[in-house]
Protein backbone atom coordinates (compact mmCIF):
# COMPACT_ATOMS: atom_id res chain seq x y z
CA UNK A 1 0.00 0.00 0.00
CA UNK A 2 1.34 3.34 -0.48
CA UNK A 3 -0.37 7.09 0.48
CA UNK A 4 0.39 9.38 -2.33
CA UNK A 5 -0.53 13.02 -2.03
CA UNK A 6 -0.74 15.44 -5.05
CA UNK A 7 -1.38 19.39 -4.26
CA UNK A 8 -4.23 19.81 -7.74
CA UNK A 9 -4.39 23.77 -7.20
CA UNK A 10 -7.11 24.19 -9.59
CA UNK A 11 -5.77 22.45 -12.20
CA UNK A 12 -7.07 18.73 -13.83
CA UNK A 13 -5.14 15.64 -11.80
CA UNK A 14 -3.97 14.64 -15.59
CA UNK A 15 -5.04 10.87 -14.81
CA UNK A 16 -8.16 8.95 -15.97
CA UNK A 17 -9.38 5.37 -14.29
CA UNK A 18 -11.47 2.88 -14.73
CA UNK A 19 -13.13 0.05 -13.09
CA UNK A 20 -11.13 -3.28 -14.12
CA UNK A 21 -13.19 -5.59 -16.09
CA UNK A 22 -12.19 -9.07 -13.57
CA UNK A 23 -12.02 -7.43 -10.11
CA UNK A 24 -14.25 -5.06 -10.04
CA UNK A 25 -11.54 -2.59 -8.84
CA UNK A 26 -10.90 0.87 -9.54
CA UNK A 27 -7.58 1.43 -11.40
CA UNK A 28 -5.71 4.50 -13.05
CA UNK A 29 -6.27 3.83 -16.35
CA UNK A 30 -3.90 6.09 -18.18
CA UNK A 31 -1.72 9.05 -16.72
CA UNK A 32 -1.51 12.20 -19.51
CA UNK A 33 1.54 13.00 -20.29
CA UNK A 34 2.78 16.71 -19.12
CA UNK A 35 -0.16 16.35 -16.48
CA UNK A 36 -0.27 16.76 -12.91
CA UNK A 37 0.31 13.41 -12.13
CA UNK A 38 2.66 12.80 -14.70
CA UNK A 39 4.88 15.32 -13.33
CA UNK A 40 4.42 13.90 -10.00
CA UNK A 41 5.83 10.64 -10.52
CA UNK A 42 4.35 9.09 -8.25
CA UNK A 43 0.81 7.61 -10.26
CA UNK A 44 0.85 5.11 -13.07
CA UNK A 45 -1.48 3.73 -15.56
CA UNK A 46 -2.36 -0.11 -13.56
CA UNK A 47 -2.15 1.23 -9.88
CA UNK A 48 -5.66 0.13 -7.94
CA UNK A 49 -7.31 3.08 -5.60
CA UNK A 50 -8.12 2.18 -2.35
CA UNK A 51 -9.15 5.48 -1.02
CA UNK A 52 -9.35 8.72 -2.20
CA UNK A 53 -8.94 11.97 0.57
CA UNK A 54 -10.14 9.13 3.38
CA UNK A 55 -13.18 7.77 1.57
CA UNK A 56 -12.93 3.99 0.41
CA UNK A 57 -13.67 3.82 -3.34
CA UNK A 58 -14.92 0.12 -2.67
CA UNK A 59 -17.71 -0.56 -4.35
CA UNK A 60 -17.88 3.05 -5.76
CA UNK A 61 -18.56 3.70 -9.62
CA UNK A 62 -15.58 5.43 -11.65
CA UNK A 63 -18.02 8.56 -11.75
CA UNK A 64 -18.16 8.98 -7.63
CA UNK A 65 -14.66 8.57 -7.99
CA UNK A 66 -14.21 10.87 -10.31
CA UNK A 67 -16.85 13.60 -8.52
CA UNK A 68 -15.04 13.03 -5.29
CA UNK A 69 -11.59 14.20 -7.27
CA UNK A 70 -13.37 17.09 -8.85
CA UNK A 71 -14.72 18.37 -5.98
CA UNK A 72 -11.67 18.22 -3.74
CA UNK A 73 -8.84 21.36 -3.50
CA UNK A 74 -5.73 21.80 -2.60
CA UNK A 75 -4.04 18.31 -1.38
CA UNK A 76 -5.71 15.19 -2.73
CA UNK A 77 -4.61 11.77 -0.88
CA UNK A 78 -4.69 8.51 -2.51
CA UNK A 79 -4.44 5.86 -0.81
CA UNK A 80 -3.41 2.93 -3.69
CA UNK A 81 -1.94 -0.74 -4.17
CA UNK A 82 0.90 0.42 -6.67
CA UNK A 83 1.04 -1.86 -10.32
CA UNK A 84 3.21 -4.55 -9.98
CA UNK A 85 4.84 -4.04 -13.52
CA UNK A 86 4.82 -0.38 -14.12
CA UNK A 87 4.74 0.47 -18.05
CA UNK A 88 8.42 0.83 -19.50
CA UNK A 89 8.16 4.09 -21.92
CA UNK A 90 9.46 2.60 -25.04
CA UNK A 91 7.66 4.65 -27.24
CA UNK A 92 9.14 7.22 -30.46
CA UNK A 93 7.45 10.37 -30.98
CA UNK A 94 5.38 10.54 -33.62
CA UNK A 95 3.92 13.50 -35.93
CA UNK A 96 1.10 12.79 -37.79
CA UNK A 97 -1.04 15.66 -39.67
CA UNK A 98 -4.45 15.60 -38.92
CA UNK A 99 -7.12 14.60 -41.73
CA UNK A 100 -10.10 15.05 -40.29
CA UNK A 101 -11.77 17.55 -37.20
CA UNK A 102 -12.46 16.25 -34.05
CA UNK A 103 -14.19 17.64 -31.11
CA UNK A 104 -13.69 15.20 -27.73
CA UNK A 105 -16.95 17.45 -26.04
CA UNK A 106 -19.10 15.82 -28.95
CA UNK A 107 -18.13 12.53 -28.36
CA UNK A 108 -19.84 10.27 -26.28
CA UNK A 109 -17.16 7.59 -26.22
CA UNK A 110 -14.13 9.55 -25.08
CA UNK A 111 -13.19 8.23 -21.06
CA UNK A 112 -12.90 11.97 -20.38
CA UNK A 113 -13.81 14.60 -22.45
CA UNK A 114 -11.72 17.33 -20.50
CA UNK A 115 -8.70 15.59 -21.18
CA UNK A 116 -9.86 15.20 -24.97
CA UNK A 117 -7.42 17.24 -27.45
CA UNK A 118 -9.71 19.26 -30.20
CA UNK A 119 -7.96 19.42 -33.57
CA UNK A 120 -8.80 20.62 -36.82
CA UNK A 121 -7.89 18.47 -40.34
CA UNK A 122 -4.44 19.63 -41.55
CA UNK A 123 -2.68 20.27 -37.97
CA UNK A 124 0.21 18.40 -37.01
CA UNK A 125 0.04 16.59 -33.78
CA UNK A 126 3.01 15.05 -32.01
CA UNK A 127 1.64 11.37 -30.97
CA UNK A 128 3.32 10.70 -27.26
CA UNK A 129 2.05 7.69 -25.98
CA UNK A 130 0.46 4.76 -28.30
CA UNK A 131 -0.06 2.05 -25.57
CA UNK A 132 -3.85 2.36 -25.53
CA UNK A 133 -5.22 0.73 -29.03
CA UNK A 134 -8.14 3.08 -28.92
CA UNK A 135 -6.88 6.36 -26.86
CA UNK A 136 -3.64 7.89 -27.81
CA UNK A 137 -2.30 11.02 -26.05
CA UNK A 138 -1.12 13.59 -28.40
CA UNK A 139 0.22 17.88 -28.10
CA UNK A 140 -0.39 20.25 -31.11
CA UNK A 141 2.92 21.17 -33.02
CA UNK A 142 1.74 24.85 -32.05
CA UNK A 143 1.79 24.31 -28.22
CA UNK A 144 3.97 21.92 -27.57
CA UNK A 145 4.43 22.83 -23.62
CA UNK A 146 1.03 21.92 -23.10
CA UNK A 147 0.15 18.70 -21.35
CA UNK A 148 -0.90 16.01 -23.44
CA UNK A 149 -4.94 15.46 -24.53
CA UNK A 150 -6.48 12.68 -25.57
CA UNK A 151 -7.03 11.75 -29.51
CA UNK A 152 -8.56 8.67 -30.82
CA UNK A 153 -6.50 5.98 -32.54
CA UNK A 154 -6.02 5.42 -36.12
CA UNK A 155 -8.20 2.43 -36.19
CA UNK A 156 -11.08 4.42 -34.05
CA UNK A 157 -11.16 7.35 -35.79
CA UNK A 158 -11.48 5.40 -38.83
CA UNK A 159 -14.71 3.45 -37.53
CA UNK A 160 -15.97 6.05 -36.22
CA UNK A 161 -15.55 7.90 -39.97
CA UNK A 162 -17.02 4.65 -41.32
CA UNK A 163 -20.11 5.14 -38.77
CA UNK A 164 -20.54 8.22 -39.57
CA UNK A 165 -20.39 7.56 -43.54
CA UNK A 166 -23.20 5.12 -42.84
CA UNK A 167 -25.38 7.54 -40.81
CA UNK A 168 -24.97 9.63 -43.71
CA UNK A 169 -27.96 9.96 -46.87
CA UNK A 170 -26.90 8.42 -49.87
CA UNK A 171 -24.88 10.95 -52.19
CA UNK A 172 -23.79 9.54 -55.62
CA UNK A 173 -20.55 10.37 -55.76
CA UNK A 174 -19.22 12.37 -59.11
CA UNK A 175 -15.65 12.36 -59.96
CA UNK A 176 -16.41 14.90 -62.55
CA UNK A 177 -14.36 18.28 -62.84
CA UNK A 178 -14.17 21.62 -64.31
CA UNK A 179 -10.70 22.53 -66.59
CA UNK A 180 -9.06 25.45 -67.90
CA UNK A 181 -6.76 24.04 -69.99
CA UNK A 182 -8.64 25.95 -72.63
CA UNK A 183 -10.21 29.22 -71.62
CA UNK A 184 -11.34 28.71 -67.90
CA UNK A 185 -12.61 26.44 -65.60
CA UNK A 186 -16.08 27.64 -65.95
CA UNK A 187 -16.72 27.00 -69.24
CA UNK A 188 -15.26 23.35 -69.41
CA UNK A 189 -17.03 20.06 -70.37
CA UNK A 190 -16.41 16.78 -68.60
CA UNK A 191 -13.27 16.21 -67.23
CA UNK A 192 -11.49 13.84 -64.68
CA UNK A 193 -8.73 13.51 -62.20
CA UNK A 194 -7.19 9.42 -62.42
CA UNK A 195 -9.55 8.52 -59.47
CA UNK A 196 -7.31 6.73 -57.47
CA UNK A 197 -9.12 5.23 -54.26
CA UNK A 198 -8.37 9.19 -52.71
CA UNK A 199 -11.11 10.51 -54.93
CA UNK A 200 -13.23 7.83 -52.79
CA UNK A 201 -11.48 8.59 -49.62
CA UNK A 202 -14.29 8.19 -47.48
CA UNK A 203 -12.33 5.91 -45.70
CA UNK A 204 -8.54 7.26 -45.64
CA UNK A 205 -6.40 7.07 -43.33
CA UNK A 206 -7.46 9.64 -40.34
CA UNK A 207 -4.06 10.84 -39.57
CA UNK A 208 -0.75 11.09 -42.13
CA UNK A 209 2.50 10.46 -40.46
CA UNK A 210 4.68 13.47 -41.87
CA UNK A 211 8.36 14.77 -41.16
CA UNK A 212 10.35 17.69 -41.45
CA UNK A 213 11.86 17.94 -44.88
CA UNK A 214 14.49 20.57 -45.78
CA UNK A 215 15.38 20.82 -49.29
CA UNK A 216 18.48 20.64 -50.36
CA UNK A 217 19.87 23.55 -52.72
CA UNK A 218 21.20 20.83 -55.24
CA UNK A 219 17.60 19.03 -54.73
CA UNK A 220 14.74 19.40 -57.59
CA UNK A 221 12.08 21.97 -57.14
CA UNK A 222 8.88 21.00 -55.23
CA UNK A 223 5.90 21.20 -57.60
CA UNK A 224 4.04 24.92 -56.49
CA UNK A 225 0.41 23.37 -57.02
CA UNK A 226 -2.51 26.26 -57.35
CA UNK A 227 -5.86 25.06 -56.43
CA UNK A 228 -9.15 27.46 -56.14
CA UNK A 229 -12.84 28.19 -57.23
CA UNK A 230 -13.18 29.01 -60.69
CA UNK A 231 -13.02 32.78 -61.25
CA UNK A 232 -10.93 33.24 -58.00
CA UNK A 233 -8.13 34.60 -60.07
CA UNK A 234 -5.87 31.01 -59.90
CA UNK A 235 -4.49 31.99 -63.90
CA UNK A 236 -3.88 35.28 -63.26
CA UNK A 237 -1.46 34.65 -60.36
CA UNK A 238 -0.10 32.13 -62.00
CA UNK A 239 0.73 33.84 -65.27
CA UNK A 240 1.90 36.87 -63.00
CA UNK A 241 4.31 34.60 -61.21
CA UNK A 242 5.54 33.52 -64.35
CA UNK A 243 5.99 36.80 -66.21
CA UNK A 244 7.95 38.10 -62.75
CA UNK A 245 10.62 35.63 -63.73
CA UNK A 246 10.51 32.83 -66.59
CA UNK A 247 13.60 31.85 -66.17
CA UNK A 248 12.88 30.51 -62.56
CA UNK A 249 9.57 29.70 -63.05
CA UNK A 250 7.22 28.34 -65.83
CA UNK A 251 3.94 26.25 -66.34
CA UNK A 252 3.51 22.37 -67.67
CA UNK A 253 2.58 22.09 -70.96
CA UNK A 254 -0.30 20.70 -71.65
CA UNK A 255 -1.15 17.28 -74.50
CA UNK A 256 -3.48 17.46 -76.59
CA UNK A 257 -5.13 15.61 -79.82
CA UNK A 258 -6.56 18.43 -81.29
CA UNK A 259 -4.83 19.63 -84.31
CA UNK A 260 -1.84 21.96 -84.51
CA UNK A 261 -2.98 25.41 -85.91
CA UNK A 262 -0.30 27.16 -88.38
CA UNK A 263 1.12 29.36 -86.00
CA UNK A 264 1.78 26.71 -82.95
CA UNK A 265 4.48 24.81 -82.53
CA UNK A 266 4.76 21.22 -80.82
CA UNK A 267 6.01 21.50 -76.94
CA UNK A 268 5.48 25.19 -77.06
CA UNK A 269 1.21 26.13 -76.57
CA UNK A 270 0.67 21.87 -76.63
CA UNK A 271 2.36 18.62 -76.84
CA UNK A 272 0.07 17.36 -79.68
CA UNK A 273 -0.38 13.54 -79.58
CA UNK A 274 -3.40 11.18 -81.19
CA UNK A 275 -5.82 9.75 -79.31
CA UNK A 276 -4.87 6.55 -79.32
CA UNK A 277 -0.98 8.16 -77.36
CA UNK A 278 -3.13 10.40 -75.25
CA UNK A 279 -5.45 7.31 -73.63
CA UNK A 280 -2.21 5.20 -73.41
CA UNK A 281 -0.74 7.87 -70.85
CA UNK A 282 -4.22 8.23 -69.27
CA UNK A 283 -4.40 4.25 -68.89
CA UNK A 284 -0.32 4.07 -67.56
CA UNK A 285 -1.54 6.56 -64.95
CA UNK A 286 1.00 9.39 -66.66
CA UNK A 287 -1.59 12.32 -66.30
CA UNK A 288 -2.24 14.28 -63.34
CA UNK A 289 -5.57 15.04 -64.88
CA UNK A 290 -6.97 15.70 -68.20
CA UNK A 291 -10.57 16.16 -69.87
CA UNK A 292 -12.43 16.63 -73.07
CA UNK A 293 -13.65 19.81 -74.71
CA UNK A 294 -15.65 19.78 -77.76
CA UNK A 295 -14.35 15.75 -78.77
CA UNK A 296 -10.76 16.70 -78.41
CA UNK A 297 -8.67 15.61 -74.90
CA UNK A 298 -6.73 17.91 -72.92
CA UNK A 299 -4.61 16.81 -70.21
CA UNK A 300 -1.78 17.96 -68.00
CA UNK A 301 1.05 14.86 -67.69
CA UNK A 302 3.72 13.79 -65.04
CA UNK A 303 6.27 13.98 -67.64
CA UNK A 304 5.70 17.92 -68.49
CA UNK A 305 5.95 18.59 -64.76
CA UNK A 306 9.17 16.62 -64.79
CA UNK A 307 10.70 18.33 -67.87
CA UNK A 308 10.51 21.88 -66.30
CA UNK A 309 11.72 20.49 -62.50
CA UNK A 310 14.65 18.81 -64.33
CA UNK A 311 15.39 22.17 -66.41
CA UNK A 312 15.89 23.52 -62.63
CA UNK A 313 12.70 25.56 -62.63
CA UNK A 314 10.26 25.99 -60.30
CA UNK A 315 7.20 24.63 -61.79
CA UNK A 316 3.63 26.14 -61.01
CA UNK A 317 0.55 24.59 -62.07
CA UNK A 318 -2.99 24.84 -61.42
CA UNK A 319 -5.38 21.64 -60.41
CA UNK A 320 -8.57 20.78 -59.61
CA UNK A 321 -8.81 19.20 -56.32
CA UNK A 322 -9.15 15.91 -56.77
CA UNK A 323 -5.93 15.49 -58.37
CA UNK A 324 -4.13 16.78 -55.43
CA UNK A 325 -3.50 13.54 -54.32
CA UNK A 326 -2.57 12.25 -57.46
CA UNK A 327 0.33 14.94 -57.71
CA UNK A 328 1.48 13.89 -53.87
CA UNK A 329 4.19 11.87 -54.59
CA UNK A 330 7.65 11.34 -53.39
CA UNK A 331 8.86 12.36 -56.73
CA UNK A 332 6.81 15.45 -57.30
CA UNK A 333 6.78 17.03 -53.33
CA UNK A 334 3.76 19.46 -54.28
CA UNK A 335 3.80 22.47 -52.08
CA UNK A 336 -0.25 23.00 -52.28
CA UNK A 337 -1.50 26.53 -52.70
CA UNK A 338 -4.94 27.45 -51.88
CA UNK A 339 -5.89 30.51 -53.99
CA UNK A 340 -8.96 31.60 -51.30
CA UNK A 341 -11.65 34.41 -52.39
CA UNK A 342 -12.39 37.32 -50.35
CA UNK A 343 -15.37 38.32 -49.25
CA UNK A 344 -18.61 38.96 -51.33
CA UNK A 345 -18.72 42.57 -50.41
CA UNK A 346 -15.05 43.22 -51.45
CA UNK A 347 -15.12 41.49 -54.62
CA UNK A 348 -17.95 43.51 -55.45
CA UNK A 349 -15.16 45.91 -55.29
CA UNK A 350 -12.07 44.23 -56.39
CA UNK A 351 -14.22 42.28 -59.14
CA UNK A 352 -15.53 45.51 -61.19
CA UNK A 353 -13.33 45.70 -64.02
CA UNK A 354 -12.73 42.05 -63.94
CA UNK A 355 -14.05 39.41 -66.21
CA UNK A 356 -15.64 35.84 -66.26
CA UNK A 357 -15.27 33.04 -68.76
CA UNK A 358 -18.72 30.83 -68.59
CA UNK A 359 -20.34 28.57 -70.55
CA UNK A 360 -21.54 30.77 -72.98
CA UNK A 361 -19.55 34.57 -73.04
CA UNK A 362 -15.91 34.61 -72.80
CA UNK A 363 -14.89 37.85 -71.07
CA UNK A 364 -18.37 38.84 -69.35
CA UNK A 365 -18.36 40.90 -65.89
CA UNK A 366 -18.80 38.83 -62.61
CA UNK A 367 -22.54 38.48 -61.50
CA UNK A 368 -23.65 38.23 -57.85
CA UNK A 369 -24.51 34.78 -58.22
CA UNK A 370 -20.70 34.30 -59.85
CA UNK A 371 -19.18 36.01 -56.54
CA UNK A 372 -21.63 33.73 -54.26
CA UNK A 373 -21.10 30.48 -56.01
CA UNK A 374 -17.23 31.34 -55.79
CA UNK A 375 -17.34 31.57 -51.94
CA UNK A 376 -19.64 28.58 -51.93
CA UNK A 377 -17.13 26.37 -53.93
CA UNK A 378 -14.32 28.00 -51.77
CA UNK A 379 -15.80 26.47 -48.49
CA UNK A 380 -16.80 23.06 -50.26
CA UNK A 381 -13.24 22.65 -51.49
CA UNK A 382 -11.52 23.74 -48.24
CA UNK A 383 -14.32 21.43 -46.06
CA UNK A 384 -13.17 18.63 -48.21
CA UNK A 385 -9.66 19.50 -49.22
CA UNK A 386 -8.29 21.58 -46.54
CA UNK A 387 -5.95 18.97 -45.27
CA UNK A 388 -4.06 19.51 -47.99
CA UNK A 389 -3.62 22.91 -47.79
CA UNK A 390 -0.21 23.74 -47.22
CA UNK A 391 -0.75 27.27 -47.75
CA UNK A 392 -3.85 29.45 -47.96
CA UNK A 393 -3.71 33.08 -49.56
CA UNK A 394 -6.48 35.47 -50.17
CA UNK A 395 -7.13 37.22 -53.23
CA UNK A 396 -8.24 39.78 -52.32
CA UNK A 397 -5.81 42.79 -53.29
CA UNK A 398 -4.16 41.44 -56.63
CA UNK A 399 -0.86 43.43 -55.54
CA UNK A 400 -0.70 41.78 -52.30
CA UNK A 401 -2.03 38.41 -53.39
CA UNK A 402 0.58 37.86 -55.65
CA UNK A 403 3.57 38.91 -53.17
CA UNK A 404 2.43 36.31 -51.22
CA UNK A 405 2.35 34.00 -53.95
CA UNK A 406 5.66 35.11 -54.24
CA UNK A 407 7.09 34.69 -50.87
CA UNK A 408 5.19 31.31 -50.49
CA UNK A 409 6.58 29.93 -53.49
CA UNK A 410 9.97 30.50 -51.92
CA UNK A 411 9.23 29.06 -48.37
CA UNK A 412 8.30 26.10 -50.21
CA UNK A 413 11.31 25.38 -51.38
CA UNK A 414 13.99 27.21 -49.11
CA UNK A 415 11.92 26.56 -45.75
CA UNK A 416 11.46 23.17 -43.43
CA UNK A 417 8.27 21.30 -44.24
CA UNK A 418 6.10 18.82 -42.63
CA UNK A 419 5.39 16.19 -45.30
CA UNK A 420 4.32 13.04 -45.93
CA UNK A 421 7.07 10.80 -44.24
CA UNK A 422 6.27 8.29 -47.11
CA UNK A 423 7.96 11.08 -49.68
CA UNK A 424 10.91 10.59 -47.71
CA UNK A 425 11.75 7.68 -45.95
CA UNK A 426 10.50 5.48 -49.05
CA UNK A 427 12.10 4.87 -52.74
CA UNK A 428 9.21 3.72 -54.02
CA UNK A 429 6.76 6.45 -55.42
CA UNK A 430 3.36 6.94 -53.16
N1 LIG B 1 -7.58 40.15 -56.90
C1 LIG B 1 -8.19 40.46 -58.05
N2 LIG B 1 -8.71 41.67 -58.24
C2 LIG B 1 -9.32 41.99 -59.40
N3 LIG B 1 -9.48 41.15 -60.43
C3 LIG B 1 -8.97 39.93 -60.31
C4 LIG B 1 -8.29 39.51 -59.12
N4 LIG B 1 -7.90 38.23 -59.28
C5 LIG B 1 -8.30 37.87 -60.52
N5 LIG B 1 -8.94 38.87 -61.13
C6 LIG B 1 -9.56 38.84 -62.46
O1 LIG B 1 -10.64 37.92 -62.39
C7 LIG B 1 -10.81 37.28 -63.65
C8 LIG B 1 -10.77 35.77 -63.47
O2 LIG B 1 -9.44 35.41 -63.06
P1 LIG B 1 -8.76 34.06 -63.55
O3 LIG B 1 -9.01 33.83 -65.00
O4 LIG B 1 -7.37 34.04 -63.09
O5 LIG B 1 -9.65 33.03 -62.72
P2 LIG B 1 -9.38 31.50 -62.49
O6 LIG B 1 -9.35 31.26 -61.04
O7 LIG B 1 -8.20 31.03 -63.24
O8 LIG B 1 -10.70 30.86 -63.02
P3 LIG B 1 -10.98 30.33 -64.50
O9 LIG B 1 -10.11 29.14 -64.68
O10 LIG B 1 -12.42 30.01 -64.47
O11 LIG B 1 -10.63 31.44 -65.43
C9 LIG B 1 -9.72 37.80 -64.55
O12 LIG B 1 -10.26 38.87 -65.30
C10 LIG B 1 -8.67 38.32 -63.57
O13 LIG B 1 -7.88 39.34 -64.13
Amino acid sequence: MRIVCLVKNNQPLGATIKRHEITGDITVARVIHGGLADRSGLLYAGDKLVEVNGVSVDGLEPEQVINILALSQGTIMFKLIPVSDRPVSNQTTLYVRAMADYWPLQDPAIPCADAGLPFKKGEILQIVDQNDALWWQARKLSDLSACAGLIPSNHLLKRKQREFWWSQPFQPHLCLKLQNYLLSRANQQSCYARCPSSCCSTFAAPYEEVVRYQRHPGDRNRLIVLVGPAGVGVNELRRRLIASNPREFQSAVPHTTRVQKSYEMNGREYHYVSKETFENMVYSHRMLEYGEYKGYMYGTSIDAVRTVLDEGKICVIDLEPHGIQIARTHELKPYIIFIKPSSISCMRQTRKNARIITDYYVNMKFKEEDLQEMEDSAKKMEAQFGQFFDQVIVNDNLQEASAQLLSAVHHAQDEPQWVPAVWICSDTQT
